[in-house]
This record gives structure tokens, sequence and C-alpha cells, in this order.
């Protein structure tokens, strides 16, 4: 059953008259004053005008940030003053999170409650960095009698960060964070889909004292905008969380210029279910791994592989409660599944529903909900046997949309979960111990959750495997990312006289 209340548009107050960029502590139009439309995904009509921005903003943004970073206090700070600026940015952006929630679930159609959450982990992302610059210890490497090495860190320079529009100002926060606290300078791409809550940032980022330059933000499209960024051979790294096609794409791009890059991609995240499970807490957690944020999660547990003696109740009682999801107006509070964001990736989604129509048993959902003629809205959909080769087993749709398929073994449950191309999360449940740590040293992702859903430790590393992803981030690695390196080598004894013929052998504290 879903909920069939009138559903009103809710409009935020005080939405901007347009959505520009923010180049050098200002707000500005593109050079060529181009402009794409914005959509809510209530109604689907366009609600802003966003500046579109081309190559020559881009050149403009990466100047500034280049000048914020050769010339300005940015990189030269003190770890401690870069954190209480940051912490200052946490505290803003804490204080307004209820208005974060409202513009976000305007845009992205995310229920208010989990965009309400979604704001206060941007607030941890921030709060988080500026704790972990100040702890951070310098590496040093003693040779006794010999030598002394140590590590110099360094801001890499000018970062391009490229988002996607799921749960934006968060996946924005969590790049932003460690690239500031490790002293870059930056030029922000958030995606085209949902450009409102990215503007924000400008505000915050003003009030709580970053210098300007050191934060640039350009509106635009990916084929455009990203395209000039990736491309620009003034910016020394990429970080980019979306699509692994894009990534692809991406991926050559960067290779010209030779930056470092950071990619967090697709995923078709299994949660397996052993019968030794306790099912009630597998049940409620499956259901919130692939039905939470309407399904646009990277982490989505969007396969659930279940042992055979408990495949029909499983099945059965997952089915019964998908029904009972509230889809609904997403600034309604009560509200569990949302619009999706986007006219394209509704009919993207429903495609696969489509097809899944072929492919597996419907239990649940399978179109539009009963009574929402209008807005991207998808019953909470689950199909059940499920064959390993279906597209909707192997391709990721993230939207509302499950696929359960039953095994006997814990060799064939690892041959399932393994069986894609991506490699991002994975979720096990049962009460035996010694399986689970064996299951997760054989599965293919980057993070697994034993009997648990998607519960973050910010200091652990984030990232997928194969097609999922490259390079991890997180804690110290986001840390590394944004930094250079540098080894200074100071010799204490006389073993270095510089003589040919003599041995440049390395050595070591052994
Ligand atoms: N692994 C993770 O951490 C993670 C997190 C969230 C989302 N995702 C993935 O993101 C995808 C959904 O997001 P999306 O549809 O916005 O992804 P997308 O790849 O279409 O777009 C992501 C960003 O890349 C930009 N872009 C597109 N083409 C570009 C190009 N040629 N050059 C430079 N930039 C370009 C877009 O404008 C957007 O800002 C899903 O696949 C999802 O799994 C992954
Ligand atoms: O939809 C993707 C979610 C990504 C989550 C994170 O990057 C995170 O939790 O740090």
């Amino acid at each position: 059953m879903t909920d069939q209340s009138p559903r009103t548009l809710h409009v935020p107050e005080g939405l901007p008259e347009k959505i520009q960029h923010y180049i050098d502590g200002e707000f500005v139009d593109s050079l060529s004053g181009a402009t794409f439309d914005v959509l809510d995904p209530v109604s689907n009509e366009t609600y802003v005008q966003a500046a579109a921005g081309q190559r020559d903003d881009i050149d403009r943004a990466v100047a500034a940030a280049r000048r914020a970073f050769d010339e300005g206090p940015w990189p030269r700070m003190l770890p401690r003053a870069r954190s209480r600026i940051l912490n200052r940015i946490a505290d803003l952006v804490e204080s307004r999170d209820a208005r974060l929630a409202e513009l976000e679930s305007f845009d992205s159609g995310l229920p208010i409650t989990q965009a309400l959450g979604q704001a206060q982990r941007a607030a941890e992302n921030f709060r988080f960095f500026a704790d972990l610059i100040v702890a951070q210890a310098d590496d040093a490497y003693k040779v006794p009698g010999r030598q002394l090495n140590y590590v110099n860190r360094k801001p890499k320079g000018v970062a391009g960060l490229i988002t996607p529009w799921n749960t934006p100002f968060m996946l924005e926060s969590w790049k932003l964070a460690p690239a500031l606290a490790s002293g870059c300078t930056v030029v922000l791409k958030p995606a085209e889909f949902t450009p409102l809550s990215a503007s924000l940032w400008a505000d915050i980022f003003r009030e709580a004292g970053v210098p300007d330059g050191v934060f640039n933000l350009v509106n635009g499209l990916g084929e455009e905008a990203g395209d000039a960024l990736v491309k620009h051979e003034d910016v020394q790294l990429i970080s980019f969380t979306g699509e692994s096609r894009t990534g692809q794409i991406i991926f050559a791009n960067c290779a010209p210029t030779l930056k470092g890059m950071s990619m967090e991609l697709g995923g078709k995240s299994p949660a397996v279910v052993f019968a030794d499970a306790d099912l009630d807490r597998a049940i409620d957690s499956t259901l919130f791994g692939v039905f939470s944020l309407n399904g646009e999660r990277c982490t989505a547990g969007s396969r659930i592989l279940v042992e055979r003696p408990v495949y029909d109740e499983f099945v059965e009682r997952y089915a019964a409660r998908a029904k009972r999801i509230v889809v609904g107006d997403p600034h309604d509070p009560k509200t569990e599944v949302g619009a999706l964001v986007h006219p394209e990736h509704y009919e993207k989604v429903m495609s696969y529903v489509e097809i899944g129509k072929g492919e597996g048993r419907l239990v649940a959902g399978g179109g539009r909900p009963e009574g929402f003629e209008t807005g991207n809205y998808v019953a909470p959909t689950v199909f059940a046997d499920v064959k390993p080769d279906a597209r909707i087993f192997q391709e990721e749709i993230f939207g509302p949309v499950v696929a359960i398929t039953p095994f006997d073994t814990d060799e064939e449950a690892l041959a399932l979960a393994n069986g894609v191309k991506y490699g991002l999360a994975a979720y096990i449940w049962t009460s035996n111990l010694e399986r689970a740590h064996t299951f997760a040293q054989a599965v293919e992702s980057g993070m697994v959750w034993l009997n648990s859903h998607n519960v973050r430790d910010l200091r652990t590393p984030f990232g997928g495997v194969k097609a999922s992803g490259l390079g991890h981030e997180g804690g110290y690695r986001s840390l590394d990312f944004y930094s250079d390196q540098q080894a200074v080598h100071i010799t204490l004894g006389e073993v270095h006289t510089a003589r040919f013929g003599a041995s440049d052998a390395a050595v070591t504290a052994g």
C-alpha cells in the first residue's frame, strides 16, 4: 500500500532567481551568458535557470584557484588555523541543516528526513577532517647513526571536484573537506540535475573566513564544464564520483596532463542472507539498504542473495514490507521514498522495471504507485527468482528496485556475489562469525558490512574495486590523495660520501 494523500508541491521560500557560478569570491554568470534549465522532480517543471559553465568559465575559476594557491595564505596556514575555519564551516552547516534539507529535498526528490541526515553528515565530514589535520603525525624514519628521514606533506595544488546528484551536498562535502583541510584550493563542478544546494557553500565559506579564490564553483553540463575541468593543465587532480562509464571517459581525459585521480563509481552490491541470520534485522536492513535515498545510493544492496531454507519466508515477508513503504511528497516527513531526481532517470529506472518483468517474478511494486499521476514516482519494486545472467542482476539501476536470488551453498553465494562487474559494498547476514569473516575475505568489494547496514566510520577506506572505483578515500587516505609526500633524507654519518665506484645501496633501519 502506498500513501495516496494528495501531493502539493512544496516550493521553498527564498529560492534564488538564478543559480550562478562563484569565482574568486564573487557570484558571476557564464561569460557567454549561457544557462540551463533546472527542474524539480515533483512537478518536472523548470524552477530556475543555472549558469552553464564553458571552457572560459573554467579557465577563470582555475586561474582564481591557482592565484589563491600560489599567493594566498591557505596552503601556508598551520593546520590548527585551517582546522578552526573547517570547524566554523561545520557549525554553519549544522545551523542551516533544516534549510539545506528543504532545498536538497526540493531539488533532488530525496525524502526530507533523509536529506536532513545527509546535511548533518556534511557537517560531520568537515568536523572530522578539521580534527584529523591537527592530530596527524609526521612520518619520520631513523636509520640509527646513519640517516634521519622525514616526510614533507604539501598540498597538491588546484583540485577539481566533480560530483553526482544523488546526495549532492553531502558528497560535495566528502571531497571539499579533505581537499581544503590538506591546503588545496578547489574548483567544484556539481551535478547539473541538482545545483541548488551547492550555491550555499559560497555563503558558508565566506562567513567561515575562507579566503577568496580558495573555493570556486562552476555549474554546467558534464560534457562541457566537467570536461574542461578534467582537461585543464593547471588542475593537479580530479576527485570524481559518478557512473563507471563517465569514470572511464575522465580517466582517458586525465592522461594527457597526468593528473592524480580518485574515482568512486557505480555499484550492484550484494546483501547475502544465510539461513542462520537474524531474519528480522536482515529484512529491516536490506529494505533500508536499497529503498532509502530513493534507491539512488551507490552502496545500495540491490541484489539480495538468500539461502534456500529461508528463501520463501524471506521473499514473502520482504515483499509485504516493501508494499508498506510510504511513497510520497519528498517534503512530507512521513515519506520514505520520494520522487526520482529527473524524468530522464525515471525513464531509465522504469525501463529496468519493464525488463525485470521478463526476467524475474514480480512480488511488489512494478510501476508508478497508485494515485500518482505526475512526478517521478516509482513504487518500491521487488523481483524474486532472478537469475544471475539477468540484466536486473548485472546492471546498476540506481532506483527503488531490488533483485532477490536463492542459493544453496556458501560457494554458490560467493560466486553470485562476485559475478558482476562491480565491487563497491557487500552486506553479510549470518550468526556464524567464522563464515562471516571467511566470506568477507573472499568477496570482491571495497567495503563489507557484517550484520549491519551502511554505517560509516569516517576513518576507514571508502571506495570500490573492479568497475566501482579507483583508489580509496576516507581518513588519512583522503589527506594522502590531496597531498604530495616529499621524502627528505638527512645523512648523519659518513655512509654517503659520493664517490664513483662506491655503493649507493639502500640503508634501512635493520
Ligand atoms: N562510489 C561512490 O561513492 C558513489 C557515490 C554516489 C554516486 N555514485 C554513482 O554515481 C552515479 C549517479 O550519478 P550521476 O548520474 O550524476 O553520474 P554521472 O557520471 O552522470 O555524473 C557525475 C558528474 O560527472 C559529470 N560529468 C559527466 N560527464 C562528464 C565528462 N565527460 N567529463 C567530466 N565530468 C562529467 C556530471 O556533470 C556530474 O557532475 C551512479 O552510477 C552511482 O553509483 C557513486
Ligand atoms: O551514494 C553514495 C554514497 C556515498 C557515500 C559516501 O561517500 C560516504 O558515506 O562517505
